[in-house]
């Protein structure tokens, strides 16, 4: 009799002391990560403080106090780890073996299409991004005679015109810059007949913008807590409102009109390869979208796919994850090149006597010759602005989640961490990588002369450190096209402007993954400069 009354005391003893063990002593004394510091007291027990951070859009400048504090290893939660260092850190983790985990979900589009950047395995991701390295190199950019076009007509008949008519009436210049950034990449992608037109069409580029806009701050729920998020929503409590899922499809639409325009310019034309088209059509070659449709028809085999409105979502998924990618993060790049640049006239002084050694200059009487692509690669203070600010303004300065992979790994710059088990969530952040006071001096503040006169040394290992783009196979495919169309943009402007800043209220950026002003706007006037 005793004894079975004993037996329910027994079993709570045994269920407490277990919960010691798993919730307190293995992760403070016995788990391979118990040697490396918390972030939080609390985030060795629970994910609740990381959760709780990012819900509050605090998360870049938390986890980046969080390393100057506590070393370039550390703790956000029970199996959440943060590197801030290349060797042992983003060396190991960013170059094959850890995959993308459900984080990236968000980002596939027409109800679950996978696109590169969403793809989980390196396997199938490595497949699709051989089809479009090539169009995307350097290289290729530099010899297009498409991409030569698209500069000339963006740059010379939309942004030049654009800016001429502005007087000297102040205006928000981030949304242009986001205009002709997507300008930009849509005419790469569908050409520019079949492209969008947000610069010159004022009434779209807000429609667009607002709707684009509107969803950013309902990323958490989908992102953090996947499983949570899709359990309430079968039982009917969504936590990403309506009108987020609706904005969505309208741009899911847009996308695929593009899509269309461009399979029936591609037929119109019959031809595959943008030399096949005469002089007056070769800015309307879609290169990305006939790359992709070749690629995937050879991919699928001589009886071709067998079921073609998968293969246009499929491409439309992947092109509207390009001109998301890019439009967006290039346009916020140029906010602050043109923010910082605003409070130093003696550098745009410079920077223009620069421009000017340019042949042809960038001026509306030289439509619509361009100096050569790599003419503006030689020009040391314009790449060195444009490199500062993709350091101090990352675009995208938030944590790039990957998953340890089996076998684990080992974390630390002297190899401190070994044994690191497998399916643990781990990321590096550009904000904190950036802001390494060794190896950038006075990280916070912009300085492009450090790219100007520090000796080799610092300056490769500045390059180490520089992570803009991210590194490795999942590195940004498109970096090669921003820093063309960036710095088109940066030399017509200065070429023939000064930049004042009338209103830089909400100017800081948003501590949030890809990381715009917190106040949508940027208002700058323009004054001519004269020959
Ligand atoms: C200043 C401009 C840009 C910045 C700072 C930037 C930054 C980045 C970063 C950091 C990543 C890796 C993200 C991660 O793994 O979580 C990335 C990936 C990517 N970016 Fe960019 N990007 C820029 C412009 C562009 C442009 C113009 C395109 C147009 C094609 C583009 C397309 C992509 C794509 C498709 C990926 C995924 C690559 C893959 O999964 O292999 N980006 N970008």
């Amino acid at each position: 009799m005793s004894q079975s009354l004993n037996l329910p005391y027994v079993a709570l003893a045994v269920c407490i002391a277990l919960s010691i063990y798993r919730f307190l002593v293995y992760p403070l004394f016995l788990s391979p990560l118990s040697r490396i510091p918390s972030a939080h007291p609390l985030a060795k027990f629970t994910s609740l403080w990381i959760l709780y951070i990012r819900y509050r859009n605090l998360e870049n400048s938390t986890i980046h106090k969080a390393h100057q504090k506590w070393g370039p290893v550390i703790q956000l939660g029970p199996n959440e780890l943060s590197v801030n260092c290349v060797k042992d850190g983003i060396l190991t983790v960013y170059s094959g073996g850890f995959e993308k985990g459900d984080w990236y979900n968000l980002f596939a589009n027409y109800e679950g299409v996978r696109n590169m950047f969403s793809m989980p395995l390196s396997k199938q991701h490595s497949s699709r991004k051989r089809m479009l390295s090539n169009i995307y190199s350097k290289s290729h950019l530099q010899s297009s005679p498409t991409m030569s076009s698209i500069s000339s007509n963006l740059i010379f008949d939309r942004f030049l015109p654009e800016l001429n008519s502005k007087g000297d009436t102040p205006f928000n210049i981030y949304a242009l810059f986001s205009a002709i950034a997507m300008d930009f990449v849509c005419a790469y992608l569908f050409g520019l007949e079949s492209g969008s037109n947000l610069t010159q069409d004022e009434e779209f580029r807000t429609w667009f913008l607002d709707l684009y806009d509107s969803r950013r701050s309902y990323n958490f729920w989908p992102q953090e807590l996947p499983r949570l998020t899709s359990a309430l929503a079968s039982i009917g409590i969504n936590l990403t409102p309506k009108w987020v899922n609706d904005a969505n499809k309208e741009i899911e639409e847009w996308t695929l009109s593009m899509v269309d325009k461009s399979a029936a310019v591609l037929e119109k034309t019959q031809a595959q390869k943008a030399e096949a088209l005469n002089e007056a059509d070769i800015g309307n070659f879609p290169t990305v979208y006939s790359q992709l449709l070749s690629a995937s028809a050879k991919a699928a085999g001589k009886d071709g796919p067998s079921d073609h409105n998968r293969e246009r979502l499929e491409i439309a998924s992947e092109l509207l994850d390009h001109l998301a990618a890019g439009f967006d993060t290039t346009g916020i790049t140029l906010t602050y090149l043109i923010h910082e640049l605003s409070q130093r006239p003696d550098l745009q002084s410079s920077l223009r006597q620069e421009l000017l050694t340019l042949s042809p200059q960038i001026t509306q009487s030289n439509n619509p010759h361009l100096p050569l692509p790599k003419s503006l690669d030689t020009l040391p203070l314009l790449n060195a602005i444009i490199e500062e600010t993709l350091r101090l303004r990352a675009a995208i300065p938030g944590p790039q989640p990957r998953i340890t992979p089996p076998g684990g790994c080992t974390l630390g710059p002297q190899g401190e961490y070994p044994n690191i088990p497998s399916g643990i969530r781990i990321s590096a952040l550009a904000h904190s990588l950036h802001r390494n006071a060794n190896v950038f001096t006075n990280p916070e503040q912009w300085l492009p002369e450090r790219y100007l006169t520090s000796s080799d040394e610092q300056l490769k290992e500045m390059r180490r450190w520089f992570w803009a783009f991210g590194s490795g196979g999942r590195m940004c495919v498109g970096s090669k096209l921003a820093l063309l169309e960036i710095k088109y943009v940066v030399a017509a402007l200065y070429t023939n402007f000064r930049t004042v800043v009338v209103d830089d209220g909400g100017i800081e950026q948003m501590d949030i993954y890809t990381a715009p002003p917190r106040g949508g706007k940027l208002i700058v006037r323009l004054e001519r400069v004269e020959d």
